[in-house]
C-alpha cells in the first residue's frame, strides 16, 4: 500500500448543554459546550469504509445530554471524566476519549424586589442571570459645529430567565409546527443603543459613568422582573424602564436575538425530561428569532438607525 493512515480521531464537537436545577424558587444553571473526540481501532472505517467499530458521533451527542439528565453536572471536570470513562470502557475499539468542555458562567441579576411572581410574596425572583465577562460598552458622538448627538449603548450582554417566560396564542398557518410554551427559557444577547437629549446649550452634562451603570441596571432589572409573554414584550418593558428612570435619555433601540433553548427528547433512553426540575436543554445557535424595536419618550422622534450594525 503506497499510503497509510496516521493519527485520526472523531466525535461530536460543541454540544451545547444547559441544565437547570430548581431549588424552590432558586434556579441553578450549568451551561457547557462539550466536545467529544474518540480514537482507537479505526483503521477499517478509513481503509474500507466498514463502520463496524464506529460509535456514531450522533450517539456521542445523545450520551452527553442523557448523562446531564441522568447523572447531573456537578462540575465540568466530573462530567468530562464520567463521559471519557464511559466511552473508553463501554466500547472495545475506543482506546482514547478526549472531552473538551467550556463552561459559561452566569451571575444572578439583582432585582429591585418588585418581582412579577403571582404568589404575591416579595421574595426576589432567582431565575434571572447575566452571563459573565462578555459585554462591550459603546458610544458614538456626532458634532457638526452646532449640535451634538450622543448615542451610547452596549452589545453582547447575554441574559437568561430560566422561567417566567411563555409564548402562545400566536398565528398558526399550515406551516406552523411550534408547540405553545407556558414555561420556557428566555435568553438573548442584548444589543442596545440609547440616545441622550443633552446638547451643548449651557446645560450640565450627564454623569456619563453613572448614566451607563444605571441604564444597564434598569435594563437588567426589567428583563428579570418581566413575566414575559414574548421577547417583544420584554423589549418594550426594558426600553420603558430606562426612559422612565433616566431623564437624560429620549430613545432606546434594541436588537435581540432569541437564543432558543430546546428541551431534549430523552424519551428514547427512558428518561423523562420536562421543565419541572433538572431539565436538560439544547442551546441552539442558529437560526434564531431576531426581535428589534425602538422605545421613545412621548413627543420625541426616532433618530437611532434601524440597523444597529450601522452605528
Ligand atoms: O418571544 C418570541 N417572539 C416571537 O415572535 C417568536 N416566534 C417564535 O417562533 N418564537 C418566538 N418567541
Amino acid at each position: 500500500m503506497p499510503t497509510f493512515l496516521g493519527q485520526n480521531q472523531y466525535g461530536k464537537a460543541e454540544n451545547r448543554v444547559v441544565k437547570i436545577t430548581r431549588d424552590g424558587a432558586t434556579h441553578h444553571i450549568k451551561d457547557l459546550n462539550v466536545s467529544v473526540s474518540l480514537s482507537g481501532d479505526m483503521d477499517e472505517v478509513h481503509y474500507s469504509g466498514s463502520n463496524a467499530n464506529v460509535l456514531p458521533t450522533d450517539t456521542t451527542k445523545n450520551t452527553v445530554y442523557a448523562f446531564a439528565k441522568e447523572h447531573g453536572i456537578e462540575s465540568a471536570e466530573q462530567f468530562g471524566i464520567h463521559l471519557a470513562r464511559h466511552f473508553v470502557t463501554s466500547q472495545e475499539p475506543i482506546h482514547r476519549a478526549r472531552i473538551r468542555i467550556e463552561e459559561y458562567a452566569w451571575e444572578r441579576i439583582e432585582t429591585s424586589g418588585a418581582g412579577t411572581k403571582e404568589t404575591g410574596s416579595d421574595e426576589q425572583p432567582k431565575h434571572s442571570f447575566v452571563r459573565q465577562g462578555q459585554e462591550t460598552r459603546l458610544t458614538q458622538i456626532t458634532y457638526d459645529g452646532e449640535s451634538w448627538e450622543v448615542v451610547s449603548g452596549l452589545k453582547d450582554l447575554v441574559v437568561m430567565n430560566s422561567t417566567d417566560s411563555e409564548f402562545w396564542g400566536y398565528v398558526k398557518d399550515k406551516y406552523t409546527t411550534l408547540p405553545e410554551a407556558y414555561d420556557r427559557i428566555l435568553a438573548t444577547q442584548v444589543s442596545a443603543r440609547w440616545r441622550f437629549n443633552w446638547t451643548d446649550d449651557g446645560r450640565e452634562m450627564p454623569d456619563w459613568e453613572e448614566s451607563y451603570e444605571q441604564t444597564r441596571k434598569h435594563l437588567l432589572q426589567a428583563f428579570a422582573e418581566t413575566h414575559s409573554l414574548s421577547l417583544q414584550q420584554t423589549l418594550f418593558q426594558m426600553g420603558s424602564r430606562i426612559i422612565d428612570h433616566r431623564g437624560e435619555i429620549d430613545e432606546v433601540r434594541f436588537s435581540l436575538p432569541n437564543k432558543h433553548h430546546f428541551l431534549v427528547d430523552l424519551g428514547p433512553f427512558g428518561l423523562k425530561n420536562d421543565t419541572a426540575d433538572g431539565a436538560v436543554y439544547l442551546a441552539a445557535d442558529r437560526p434564531y428569532g431576531l426581535i428589534e424595536g425602538t422605545v421613545l419618550r412621548d413627543g420625541c422622534e426616532a433618530r437611532i438607525p434601524v440597523d444597529l450594525s450601522n452605528l
